[in-house]
């Protein structure tokens, strides 16, 4: 008779600017893998969300360090359904505007929003039974540094404008330079900031997806996983 041996969770972070195409290879790895998912840009855009339906001035960073306990964000965490609240509320919508898109880099950058925000993520992190794939800009780096597995995605400006551009509709579309433009902007202020910015770790392996299709981005991370699970055994 076997003795059925307790596995750790795995922790999966992928980091990379946007676009990249970290939640959709995030949530698919999670329900291949059965892990958990996390999207922490959910986590910061609902904090924006919040701080702009309370009339908080986001360019001024005291004041938005001033209420950034208030909000109550809580991140169910199945990849086939993640759910995002605040304060009870579903904002699984809003979070995805224009008005929150434009505000989240400067909100994000509070140092105040990301020791809160931090935390919180290494709580759900801490609580994952199988494993967890956390997607984000700084999870490598600073949020889970021990993470068993790190990839950076990335790629071209132009090749992320038109993956953005073509799944943007009614108000919100705009033209694949303005969108390259606006990737540019946001990119520039999470990748300058002095609080945690967006950034490859050390020891992060880079996938460049401009060439590859959305499955073979899968099966890259996936075959990854398995590896670092050999190695372990
Ligand atoms: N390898 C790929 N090939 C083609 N399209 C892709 C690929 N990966 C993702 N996409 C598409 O590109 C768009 C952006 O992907 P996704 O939302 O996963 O990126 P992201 O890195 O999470 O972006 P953000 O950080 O802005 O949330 C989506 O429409 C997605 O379907
Ligand atoms: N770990 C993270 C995740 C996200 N952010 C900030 C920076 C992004 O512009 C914004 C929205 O993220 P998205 O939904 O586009 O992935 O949130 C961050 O600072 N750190």
């Amino acid at each position: 008779m076997r003795t059925a041996v307790a596995e750790t969770p795995v922790i999966v972070a992928i980091d990379g600017p946007s676009g990249t195409g970290k939640s959709s290879t995030s949530k698919a790895v999670a329900e291949r893998t059965g892990f958990g998912y996390l999207d922490t840009g959910a986590q910061y855009r609902a904090m924006t969300w919040w701080m702009l339906g309370n009339g908080v001035d986001i360019a001024d960073p005291a004041a938005v360090a001033a209420v950034a306990d208030k909000p109550v964000i809580v991140s169910g965490t199945d990849p086939m359904a993640p759910t995002i609240t605040v304060d009870g509320t579903d904002v699984s919508l809003p979070i995805r505007g224009r008005a929150v898109t434009e505000a989240v880099s400067a909100v994000s950058a509070v140092p105040e929003v990301r020791a809160l925000i931090t935390e919180l993520q290494r709580s759900i992190a801490a609580h994952a039974e199988a494993g967890i794939v956390v997607e984000g800009r700084d999870i490598g780096t600073t949020v889970l540094p021990g993470a068993d597995v790190k990839i950076f995605l990335t790629a071209s400006p132009a090749v992320r404008a038109a993956r953005r551009s073509a799944e943007l509709t009614g108000q919100e579309a705009a033209g694949v330079a303005a969108t390259q433009a606006a990737l540019a902007r946001r990119d520039a202020a999470d990748s300058g900031r002095k609080a945690s910015p967006l950034a490859k770790a050390d020891d992060a392996v880079e996938v460049d997806t401009s060439e590859l299709t959305l499955p073979q981005v899968i099966e890259c991370v996936v075959t990854l996983i398995e590896a670092r699970k050999r190695s372990e055994r």
